[in-house]
């Protein structure tokens, strides 16, 4: 196992060398449990290759655009939802996330709190975390009779079957639905149909329903936990920071007015929103340890010989904290992205995605999504140490849940609304 703590050795490795570090180690878990459709922990062979340009080809920086409208339109459910129940902001972050990806990937609107997609992906995803682990890893290798523990023990989660039809539902249910709105002519487009389109007619990739189905669920459940981590990352620092918060309000009431909420249009006149964004990224990367990589072949790099077949990790949390390019690194501090003269640096925080041919190929749409749900939960509300009933200050604990994703738990934080919005983000109360 290699660990990579520096950026430069990042960049030489996983960057200049990628055509050697782009592939995955053999999970034991993927098969058995039946998450071998996936493209995060696939080996770099050519069905991840055709994976990749599905994914692509749907949410390239230019492609990302068409999804603005759906971004603004669950941005603003989210703002009216946190204004109703403020206490509830996980759920609300939660919904959210699925919502923006569901819709761009599916055409799926999500319109209750209790949709079934979003249920049957949040339950892979627990199932998924605790497989993971390297020490449940190793117990279901030596001891393989777990994989038929009864659902009903404590450690039922180790039951294989139950396991295999979570993740049978997460990649079938979304096609199910689109395959039907095709039938009925009711279907817009997403990166699902546009693929099945693209691919079915040009040839270029085999057995393109299958390629498809496993590419469009992979961006469900790479999208879906690190959009909903980075929001409570933001919230946290906000809490945390409310200098760094009233400064990024101000900014906004002046470029933006208390009319309307922020848009896309209005990013470029946000230096600080954007500062703050890339801090937040920055502060807590909410993927510390990247996703593992792994050589294809034998290496040899400043004098280290590198075997074929080592894991060889991107060590983000280290390139974060590294305190020559961030002085204090466990400040929150937006300023070290602006210069001098009030401007952006040009450190867009791009190791927060990961590296070469595995770089996050969600990241176009991750940083759209994300920066509009900053930005109108900033015009929309302040946020503030909760108190009790006496007035005194709720002690302020803060947790971290630990998988491949990192956040905080839920933490006790006031969200006042400054103004209330109707259907189209005009404010009906001030
Ligand atoms: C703040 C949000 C996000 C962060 C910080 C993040 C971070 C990452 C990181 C560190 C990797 C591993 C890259 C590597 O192996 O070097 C990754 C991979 C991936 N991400 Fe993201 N991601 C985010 C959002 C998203 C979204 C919204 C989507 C989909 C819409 C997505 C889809 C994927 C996929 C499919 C992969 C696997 C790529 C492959 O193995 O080829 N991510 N992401």
């Amino acid at each position: 196992m290699i660990i990579l703590n520096s950026e430069d050795v990042v960049q030489d490795l996983l960057e200049k060398r990628s055509h050697n570090y782009s592939d995955r180690i053999h999970l034991p878990i993927r098969e058995p449990y039946g998450f071998s459709q996936d493209m995060i922990f696939r080996k770099h062979d050519d069905t991840w290759r055709a994976h990749r340009r599905v994914a692509q080809q749907g949410l390239r920086a230019d492609a990302v655009k068409t999804f603005q409208s759906i971004q603004r339109r669950c941005s603003l459910d989210l703002i009216r939802e946190l204004a109703s129940t403020p206490h509830a902001y996980l759920h609300h972050f939660e919904k959210f996330s699925a919502s923006v990806i569901l819709s761009a990937v599916y055409d799926h609107e999500v319109t209750d709190d209790h949709d079934p997609m979003v249920e049957n992906v949040t339950t892979m995803m627990a199932l998924f975390s605790k497989l993971l682990l390297p020490q449940n890893s190793v117990l279901v290798q030596w001891f393989p009779f777990l994989k038929y523990t009864p659902t009903w023990l404590p450690w039922g989660w180790f039951n294989m079957e139950s396991c295999r039809s979570s993740v049978q539902r997460t990649l079938n249910m979304p096609f199910e639905e689109l395959e039907q709105k095709i039938t009925s002519g009711e279907v817009s487009s997403s990166v699902a149909l546009d693929a099945m389109e693209r691919f079915r007619t040009t040839g270029k990739i085999s057995d393109v329903d299958e390629v498809v189905k496993g590419a469009c669920c992979s961006l469900f459940v790479a999208g879906f936990e690190t959009t909903t981590s980075t929001l409570m990352v933001f919230l946290l620092a906000m809490l945390l920071y409310p200098n760094a918060q009233k400064r990024a309000q101000d900014e906004i009431d002046a470029v933006v007015g208390v009319d309307r909420l922020p848009y896309f249009e209005d990013k470029s006149a946000l230096p600080f929103l954007e500062a703050i964004f890339r801090e937040t990224l920055r502060w807590y990367p909410v993927v510390p340890l990247g996703i593992p990589h792994a050589s294809t072949n034998g290496d040899l790099y400043r004098g280290y010989d590198i075997p074929a077949g080592a894991l060889v990790i991107a060590n983000i949390w280290a390139l974060s904290r590294d305190s020559e390019k961030y002085p204090s690194p466990s400040e929150f501090r937006p300023e070290r992205f602006l210069d001098a003269n009030g401007n952006l640096t040009n450190d867009t925080v791009d190791f927060a995605f990961g590296f070469g041919r595995r770089v996050c190929v969600g990241r176009h749409f991750a940083v759209n999504s994300l920066w509009l749900a900053m930005a109108r939960i900033l015009a929309a509300f302040n946020i503030q140490r909760q108190r009790d009933e006496s007035g005194k200050l709720i002690e302020l604990k803060v947790e971290w849940v630990d998988g491949v994703t990192s956040m905080p738990k839920p933490f006790p934080c006031e969200l006042t609304p400054k103004r209330q919005y109707d259907a189209g983000g005009r404010p009906t109360l001030t």
